[in-house]
């Protein structure tokens, strides 16, 4: 038995093997080598090769971007009321709905019973007594009666019965139409739609023939959530009338006396409402805020106010209900541009705006400070603008700083950079002379007009200054000089303190710069800064709070005081990614510019000129005491240390641990125009202040005269100490 199941079982599998070889041989040969169906396939492979290459598809995409961009910022804000008012305030109204006809429905039912009976006696009894003819003939058979007017009396009676048979018969006939209606709809749709249509019907005869209810029985049981005038968190807010409404509430128990609330706009962090005063100025709002918060509901620093300088009545109150830049990025690595390739007249993107639009700053002979809390983000502040510039082929930057690591994440980018007392003093010095100096050489340079042009063989100078207050007073003193001169030399400074005061920053210093970035600081470095009036036009950063040690709370955000930030508008800068910073310095660092050997020779015969030496050992005084003489190779006289030349000479080594003059000299060479013609007498000058001289280096069997690194790196960290 069971050898024939598994017999006939092997037979039916071997039979519809057969087939299915039969119908792929036939697929293959037929179908899948057919020239049709070979060129049907190549014909396609091709289309969609080429519809998947196709150059326009991302010129479709964009456009289609676009108009989809068009269209939402037009659409987007109805849509969005509509689906906040869905998500948030219609269930809300659908259950007051159900309660109010819940408590409304009792009533009701009684009242359409009570009008139905009323309306049903009605239609009967008026229908009884016209088919009866009463109101026509009564009156008037009894007068006739009266009258002894029998005969005429008793013609009345006929006609009366005469017609109130006719009457009767019409009625019935009414009547049974009626019914057969009724049945006819009740066999149709039940006998309950039948008699509620007629109980309906009796319902709207009675209310149209039953007097209204007095005034008295109407109900008075509206609910009042709140009064008319109180205000609500800004959360219950989520059509833009209602937004408005939170604003003019919360204003109104302020105290500010609004002529009106504008449209409403909804932000991804919150809302932002035009308000127009009455009377009063616009720091009513401003003086406001911190109530506000509460009033609406907000978090701490969530109400901004921006005073419209073209309308003074005009004030935009921001209200962040979120954090206000939560998608603003560290810079990525690897940019898509080509390496150094912006240029210092443009305006930077550092970071965004409240607004939504980027931070865009200009630097060009701009001289900045930036004024913030321990902690409220300076430091990444100078690394986000420096990271910036070092992506500009037509300026150099320079980094001092007297406490911390300065820049020290861009190290390969930065030209030059200072961390002791006398290399800051010597590199404001240079800064100086160069802004000296280059005014005078505009003409021999070629340059049209009465500013230094930067270009990639000139590039602008850009000195950033961490812990400005902790600089000696020479150096202060040089900077301010900066300050005043360097604007049209193109030589900038980027300072940052804690604080503004005199004894720190200094009154002349927050003058003379156009640009005033002010991160979480205290009050009173607002009014030193910006000016006194300025808190009540909506300047308000003493209200941002700095980083803390488990939270970054408003780190990096700021108000930006520059040219094309003239309103009180929250910005933030770009965070710093060290890593992506760092590696970005690198793949620039052979790409950047170098102060130009023009400039550099002339700012040293100016120094040499003033012939003044290092403060602390100085002997000049009075405007140009602290600015020191360069060192001047050919001197012979003892020069002090070039800075800038014995780094570069320390670069040159590379990975070198001892080179021949000749080759170092070569390197130096190739790293800038300046030392293009340096003979091994000027290398020795340069590097004697540190009291070295060149020393025999045995290379490949040879020996010639040369240096070692160590011994350089060791001699400047020796002077620097000492
Ligand atoms: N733009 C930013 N976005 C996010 N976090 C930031 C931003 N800027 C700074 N921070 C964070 O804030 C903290 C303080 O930053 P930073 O050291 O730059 O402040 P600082 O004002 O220079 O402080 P200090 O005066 O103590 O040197 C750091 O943890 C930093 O990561």
């Amino acid at each position: 038995m069971v050898a024939r199941v598994r017999a006939t079982l092997l037979g039916w599998l071997g039979a519809f093997g057969a087939v299915i070889d039969a119908v792929t041989g036939w697929w293959v040969e037929r179908v899948l080598f057919s020239p049709a169906y070979l060129a049907i396939a190549g014909w396609v492979r091709e289309t969609v090769a080429a519809l998947r290459f196709w150059r326009g598809w991302p010129v479709l995409a964009d456009r289609a971007r676009r108009v989809w961009r068009a269209v939402w910022s037009v659409a987007g804000p109805p849509v969005r009321d509509a689906a906040g008012w869905l998500r948030h305030r219609a269930p809300g109204v659908v259950w007051r709905g159900v309660c109010w006809f819940a408590r409304r429905a009792p009533r009701w039912t009684w009242r359409t019973t009570v009008y139905a009976l009323c309306g049903a006696w009605w239609v009967v009894s008026r229908t009884v007594r016209w088919a009866s003819g009463h109101a026509s003939y009564a009156r008037l058979v009894r007068q006739m009666d009266d009258e002894q007017r029998h005969g005429t009396a008793k013609r009345l009676r006929e006609e009366w019965a005469r017609m109130a048979a006719v009457r009767s018969v019409l009625m019935l006939i009414v009547a049974v139409v009626v019914v057969l209606v009724v049945s006819g709809i009740a066999g149709k749709l039940g006998n309950l739609p039948a008699a509620s249509i007629m109980f309906g019907v009796f319902a709207l005869v009675g209310r149209g023939v039953r007097p209204q209810p007095a005034e008295g029985d109407h109900d008075h049981e509206l609910i009042v959530h709140s009064g008319p005038d109180e205000p609500f968190p800004i959360a219950d807010a989520h059509t833009r009338a209602e937004a408005a409404d939170a604003v003019s509430r919360a204003l109104r128990t302020e105290g500010v006396d609004l002529r009106l609330v504008g449209e409403a706009v909804r932000q991804s962090w919150g809302w932002e409402v035009p308000v127009i005063l009455r009377r009063g100025t616009p720091s009513q709002v401003v003086d406001k805020l911190a109530a506000l918060e509460t009033t609406l509901d907000l978090p701490a620093g969530g109400a901004m106010a921006s005073p419209d300088r073209t309308r003074r009545a005009r004030v935009v109150i921001r209200l962040a209900e979120r954090d206000p830049f939560t998608g603003l990025q560290a810079a990525p690595a690897h940019a898509a541009r080509p390496l150094v390739s912006r240029s210092i007249t443009d305006r930077l993107h550092v970071g965004s705006v409240i607004t939504g639009e980027p931070l865009a700053l200009g630097l060009l002979g701009v001289h900045g400070v930036v004024i913030g809390d321990t902690g409220s983000g300076k430091s990444s502040t100078l690394a986000t603008l420096a990271d910036a510039v070092t992506d500009c082929a037509d300026a150099t930057v320079w980094d001092l700083d007297p406490a911390g690591t300065g820049l020290d994440v861009l190290a390969d980018s930065i030209e030059r950079s200072e961390r002791t007392r006398a290399g800051i003093e010597d590199a404001l010095a240079d800064a100086l002379a160069l802004a000296e100096v280059r005014p005078h050489l505009l003409r021999d340079m070629g340059m049209q007009g009465r500013e230094w042009v930067p270009t990639r063989e000139h590039p602008a100078v850009i000195v950033f200054v961490d812990e400005y207050s902790r600089l000696s007073n020479a150096a202060k003193e040089m900077a301010v000089e900066v300050l005043r001169i360097g604007r049209k030399a193109r030589v900038s400074l980027l300072l940052a303190a804690t604080e503004a005061t005199s004894d720190t920053l200094g009154d002349a210093i927050a003058d003379t710069t156009a640009l005033k970035i002010l991160h979480a600081c205290r009050h009173a470095d607002v009014r030193l800064v910006l000016g006194p009036s300025m808190l009540g036009e909506g300047w308000r950063p003493d209200r941002l709070n700095p980083a803390s040690a488990d939270s970054p709370e408003d780190a990096g955000s700021a108000y930006v005081y520059a040219p094309h930030y003239r309103d009180p508008v929250l910005s933030k800068f770009r965070p710093v990614s060290d890593e992506d910073t760092a590696q970005r310095a690198r793949q620039r660092a052979p790409h950047r510019p170098r102060v130009d050997a023009v400039s550099i020779e002339a700012a040293r015969k100016r120094r040499a000129a003033n012939g003044f030496s290092p403060s602390g050992n100085g002997s000049g005084s009075g405007r140009h005491r602290a600015v020191i003489a360069l060192p001047s190779p050919r001197s012979g006289e003892p020069a002090p240390l070039d800075r800038m030349a014995v780094a570069d000479v320390l670069a040159a080594f590379g990975d070198d641990e001892r080179l021949w003059t000749v080759d170092l000299l070569a390197r130096l060479a190739g790293r800038h125009d300046r030392y293009a013609d340096w003979t091994p007498e000027d290398l020795a000058d340069a590097l004697r202040p540190l009291k070295l001289s060149p020393a025999q280096i045995k290379q490949d069997g040879r020996n010639r005269q040369g240096y070692h690194r160590q011994v350089v790196s060791d001699a400047l960290s020796a002077q620097e100490r000492g």
